[in-house]
């Protein structure tokens, strides 16, 4: 599907690496060896090491222009290891070549960022796993042609550690920005890195994992817009944003249904992150060039209190910044006009309370910007080929490629509605923007060199 990206030195044909990587106390020796299948043209540059500073035995295969950390060793895996000890390890491994394509998406826990990349993903092929081999808590995930990094693994201060100091993860004094800075720069310079990883399931620094540089780089979290050098490395940055009525609705029927915490907790914990989500993470949107806006229907009336579709209806904004290079705003009929559409009727069936879309023009943060909106859920899938038939700009590669999209994840939380037709859009945006990408490199190898 995407054009292959040309690298610094070349593989034989048909060969696998197998990296054997023997940490010592200063160093990590690479050995090179057996071969089978790469990607023709995928290339290998080493200067003969990684560098490392622990003493674990770990085992890497560079298949193509992906390479996977398998862990040997293992035995310190609840030990802490702090960020700053992974910042020494950026290594000079490069396989992705002409420079990776970095990609932010930003929101609160619990706001569709997994739902949002498991769409992504889907689009650009290939199926997304963790890291085979590796630390079975790793937040990363591997696909053909992305790595969706996690940004929780940034965190510099592990539970124990913002409990004492009593700030939350959502605080900039628990996160390390400079080394997320160094190695998102290092990956799209075509280096690989080791970062840390943030256990969920312990609330301790792990040990870091490999992240070899990619075709793109997705990196999800709570604050990929929030320092400005990283910000400078996203060639495109998508913001959730969920209202609080909603974020609520959901969290209780995740935490309570899943995690089995109490409405109590879910309420405090909520209240708790709010001064810090208001500070540090939604002022993010202001950078984003898509929001995903998710806001409550306005097709009940709110006093109709009887009604038990109010929580499962929403009403959700695309909103697209106007001039962002490689990306054109997807519209509904007619390019630049205000728009109001119904398509409930003969080809398009709609319980009630119905489905009302939008289309205009309007600024946001001071930028221009088009919106596209959906109030409303679809009642069949299958009928989504109607509104997508009046949807234009898509970037699809084939007809009905969106609403295939919807109908292949149909179990998907928000396929019936707004969140999955605009996520499924977004994701068809990001895999028009890399193809482009690629196409402006080959056509100006300069512009490759400096990428
Ligand atoms: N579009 C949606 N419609 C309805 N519910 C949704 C939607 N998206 C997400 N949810 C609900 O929110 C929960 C969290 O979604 P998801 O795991 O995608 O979010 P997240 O941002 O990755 O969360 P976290 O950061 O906490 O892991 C889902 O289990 C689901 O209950
Ligand atoms: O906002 C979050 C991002 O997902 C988490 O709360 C944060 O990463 C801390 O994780 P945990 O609650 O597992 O210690």
């Amino acid at each position: 599907m995407f054009a292959s990206l040309r690298c610094t030195c070349t593989l034989q044909a048909n060969t696998v690496h197998w990296l054997t990587v023997v940490r010592s106390h200063e160093q990590v020796r690479v050995s090179r060896s057996i071969s089978s299948s790469p990607e023709p043209g995928a290339e290998w540059s080493s200067n003969g090491g990684l560098r490392g500073a622990h003493g674990a035995a770990t085992s890497l295969r560079l298949p193509s222009s992906t390479a996977i950390l398998t862990s040997g060793g293992g035995g310190r895996r609840r030990r802490r290891w702090g960020a700053a000890a992974a910042a020494s390890r950026v290594s000079t491994c490069s396989a992705a070549g002409r420079g990776t394509v970095v990609i932010g998406l930003a929101a609160d826990s619990g706001c569709g960022k997994s739902t949002f990349m498991r769409r992504l993903t889907s689009v650009l092929g290939g199926e997304a796993v963790a890291p085979r081999g590796g630390n079975p808590d790793s937040n990363t995930l591997i696909s053909d042609a992305a790595t969706v990094v996690c940004l929780d693994d940034y965190h510099s201060l592990d539970r124990t550690g913002r409990k004492e100091k009593g700030v939350t993860a959502l605080h900039p004094r628990a996160n390390d920005f400079d080394l997320m800075y160094r190695q998102v720069k290092a990956i799209k310079e075509g280096r690989a890195v080791e970062k840390p990883i943030y256990n969920h399931a312990t609330g301790l620094l792990d040990r870091p994992e490999l992240i070899t540089p990619p075709k793109i780089l997705v990196l999800e979290g709570l604050h990929p817009m929030y320092d400005e050098r990283v910000r400078g490395l996203l060639d495109f940055s998508i913001y959730l944003d969920v209202s609080n009525e909603v974020k609520f609705a959901w969290k209780i029927q995740r935490d309570m249904a899943e995690r089995g915490h109490s409405l109590e907790s879910i309420k405090a914990s909520i209240e708790a992150r709010k001064p810090d989500f208001d500070a540090y993470i939604d002022p993010q949107k202001q950078h984003a060039d898509a929001v995903i806006e998710v806001l409550p229907t306005r097709l009940i009336p709110d006093d109709d209190d009887d009604d038990d579709d109010e929580g499962k209806v929403q009403r959700v904004k695309l909103i697209m910044k106007e001039g962002v290079k490689h990306f054109a705003p997807a519209y509904l009929f007619d390019e630049g006009s205000t728009i109001s559409w119904i398509p409930c009727g003969r080809k398009l069936s709609c319980s009630y309370p119905g489905i009302k879309f939008a289309y205009f023009p309007d600024t946001y943060f001071g930028r221009e910007v088009s919106v596209l909106e959906m109030d409303g859920k679809f009642d069949k899938l299958d009928e989504v080929i109607y509104v997508e038939s009046h949807l234009r700009n898509l970037s699809t590669k084939y007809y009905r490629e969106v609403t295939q999209q919807m109908l292949k994840h149909a179990d998907f939380p928000g396929s019936n509605n707004g969140t999955g037709l605009f996520q499924t859009i977004v994701g068809l945006k990001i895999r028009d923007l890399y193809e482009q990408i690629v196409a402006d490199r080959a056509a100006s190898p300069a512009l490759a060199a400096v990428a």
